[in-house]
């Protein structure tokens, strides 16, 4: 079973614009409502993979209400926390060129007891978890070595750790040793203090964070594809993609695939980019099944082509 946990989730909202003017009146030609937050996200793609999952995730308010009703419908197991504030509603602004803007809320701030009943029923919900992903932002209230607490009473209660998190968060969870983390280039280079200009940069910044007690680091570059740091190799992997319709929600997918492939080595790898390119050819952050990837466009390499120059580089 993959437990997930979301300490900040989302109702997820899509408009599609024909651009963006500000100041201005924009009418919306199409919208979208999704369950949101990292971890939901990763749920429901391993849901769509046919495995077992659960979702731990305070709820609270109407928003919260819609949020479960939608996991619901989409036949998510869920072991909610009830809080008193609303979940926060996330807007991405898509417009017709392809380019995407997000506005990501705060989110309510959790009580003392509320931040206990989630350390609780993550405990509870842990016991059958082969891997449990950590995923998201955290909301007010929780401090940023919330995620290192978890990490080490995940490792003591002998389930594996997948770890996707910016900022002090990742940093401070680093020294318990999660097995493996999921930066994007930005959250990369953010965590090393330095920029990324080609894919032979990243293999550094990943390195460094092994260095600083990361068991594995599967970095997700975008368009560039991804690459996989651990003990026993380092591989990069990309796919072909025709057409980008949404990238909300794609490194969560492709996390999904690391982990229901394994968690680890150049295949598990392979299925983390055909899950990444599949999400991207699909509407908001819908979550692709089986019958969406092509792992014959996928290509995974031992040859790190170090020299590339990143197609989206981090400044
Ligand atoms: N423009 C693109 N073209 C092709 N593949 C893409 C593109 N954007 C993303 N992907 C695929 O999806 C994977 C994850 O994307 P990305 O690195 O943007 O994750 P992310 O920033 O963590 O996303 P999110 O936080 O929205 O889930 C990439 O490694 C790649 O396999
Ligand atoms: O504010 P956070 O927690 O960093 O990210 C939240 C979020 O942007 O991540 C998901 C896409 O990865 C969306 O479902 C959600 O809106």
């Amino acid at each position: 079973m993959i437990l997930t946990v979301t300490p900040n989730p989302s109702l997820d909202r899509t408009y599609e614009v024909p651009s963006l003017d500000r100041g201005e009146v924009i009418r919306a030609t199409g919208e979208r409502m999704d369950p949101g937050g990292k971890g939901v996200n990763v749920s429901r793609a391993v849901a769509a993979a046919g495995r077992r999952t659960v979702a731990v995730l305070p709820l609270g308010g109407a928003p919260g209400a819609l949020v479960a009703d939608l996991l619901d419908a989409q036949g998510i197991e869920v072991a909610p926390v009830p809080v008193a504030g609303a979940t926060r509603s996330n807007i991405a602004l898509a417009e017709s060129d392809g380019v995407l803007t997000k506005i990501n809320a705060p989110g309510p701030e959790l009580s003392p007891e509320e931040q206990e009943l989630l350390l609780e029923t993550v405990r509870e919900q842990s016991r059958d978890a082969d891997w449990i992903a950590c995923c998201g932002s955290l909301p007010r209230g929780l401090a940023p070595s919330w995620y290192a607490e978890v990490v080490a009473r995940a490792h003591a209660g002998g389930a594996r750790i997948a770890l996707d998190t910016s900022g002090r968060a990742l940093l401070e969870a680093l020294r318990e040793r999660p097995d493996v983390v999921k930066p994007n280039a930005e959250e990369l280079a953010e965590a090393v203090g330095r920029p990324l200009a080609t894919v032979g940069d990243a293999v550094k910044a990943a390195e460094e964070l092994r260095e600083m007690g990361a068991r594995a680091v599967l970095a997700s570059l975008g368009a560039d594809g991804q690459l996989l740091v651990e003990d026993t190799g380092t591989w990069f992997a990309s796919a072909r993609v025709d057409v980008v319709r949404s990238n909300v929600g794609a490194g969560d997918s492709s996390l999904a695939g690391f982990l229901v492939a394994g968690g680890s080595g150049p295949a598990a790898l392979a299925s983390a980019v055909a899950h990444g390119a599949a999400a991207v050819q699909l509407p908001g952050s819908v979550m692709p099944t089986p019958d969406d990837l092509d792992p014959a466009a996928v290509t995974v390499t031992a040859q790190v082509p170090v020299d590339r120059e990143l197609k989206e580089p981090v400044s």
